[in-house]
């Protein structure tokens, strides 16, 4: 048995900030995907995956009991597939921001919830953001806090764009230029990163006013002008605005970004060549890049793994 692909996410915008009611762009990246599937001879990998899903399996049992209104499971066969062996078959890197646990949770809600808003029926808003409620209790099993953006990208397969917590809809964005010069790249930062520590500092600075302030002033600021910016493809601003979104994160997220990168985050900024900015929680994985010019971006970087993801 072999389920149906989920796919990986890439929020281009928005981390930490849809915690607190920002802007955010979520848009599926096809490159890795992951599906359930049934084996009987397991690898050690396959077992480990098994054993993750059998916790999962428990935590939903106990999400179910505190909230019967929220979501139910079949639960006896989600158990008995596991008991024949079920892992979840997934090329998409963990820990790397681009959203396996989204992926996963995903996956489950498909095959075993009850009642569940399918992906063919007309979405509107409010089943949009009831899905996106049910995934973040799913999600927060692996992040602790989490806006449940990622599972949701995963299951619908198309971009989102969230206005703010409780407004969100699915989206287009702007067909790329398949030969333009700009592009988004990611950067493989060969170190694996953890969400929910990242998330935990993220909600003890929340508690000190000038952290909040400069969220607010600052980060959530240019956080929705990039994504204006870039739903209108208006490509100038929007480089005025990921630059200063750049230097916000280097001088205010530091714990997000591993150290080996704030040299190599700042000379983008300094040179214009690229700025970097976080890819999902930050911590390891990969950093996203944006660049007016690819060829000059790529020589600048040109120690390190980049993967194209879109083009201006
Ligand atoms: N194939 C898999 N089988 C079982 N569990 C998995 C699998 N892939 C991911 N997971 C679970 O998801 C966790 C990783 O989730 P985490 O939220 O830390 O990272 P991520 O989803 O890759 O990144 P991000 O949320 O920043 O995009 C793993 O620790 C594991 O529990
Ligand atoms: C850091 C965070 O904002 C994005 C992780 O992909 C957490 C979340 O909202 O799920």
């Amino acid at each position: 048995m072999k389920g149906p692909l989920f796919y990986s996410k890439i929020l281009l915008f928005g981390e930490y900030g849809i915690i607190k009611d920002s802007k955010g762009l979520s848009i599926p990246y096809n490159f890795y995907n992951g599906a359930l599937k049934i084996s009987e001879n397991e690898t050690e990998v396959q077992e480990e995956s098994n054993k993750n899903l059998r916790k999962y399996a428990a935590f939903l049992q106990k999400l179910q009991k505190e909230q019967p209104t929220l979501v139910t499971f079949d639960l006896d066969n989600f158990i008995a597939d596991l008991d024949r062996g079920m892992y979840f078959d997934s090329s998409i890197p963990q820990g790397y921001g681009v959203g396996s646990s989204g992926a996963l949770v995903a996956a489950i809600y498909d095959k075993y919830a009850l009642d569940k808003i399918t992906v063919l029926e007309n979405l509107s808003r409010e089943k949009l953001l009831s899905l996106k409620t049910i995934f973040a209790e799913m999600e927060s099993f692996f992040h602790g806090k989490s806006s449940g953006l990622d599972p949701l990208n995963s299951y619908l397969s198309i971009p989102i764009l969230i206005n703010s917590k409780d407004n969100i809809e699915a989206t287009g964005i702007p067909a790329q230029e398949s030969n333009g010069k700009g592009g988004v790249f990611l950067i493989d930062s060969g170190l694996v990163g953890e969400t929910a520590p990242m998330v935990q500092i993220f909600m003890e600075n929340m508690k000190q006013e000038g952290f909040r302030k400069m969220l607010k002033d600052k980060f959530v600021k240019h956080t929705d002008a990039c994504v204006d910016d870039f739903l209108n493809g208006d490509v100038k601003s929007l480089f005025t605005n990921i630059k200063q979104l750049s230097n916000v994160v280097l001088d205010n997220f530091k714990p997000m970004i591993p150290k080996q990168f704030h040299q190599l985050w700042k000379k983008g900024i300094e040179t214009n060549a690229y700025y970097l900015k976080l890819c999902g929680s930050g911590g390891g994985g990969y950093i996203l890049g944006f660049t007016e010019n690819l060829e000059k971006a790529k020589e600048a970087l040109k120690d390190h793994k980049i993967e194209v993801v879109y083009n201006f």
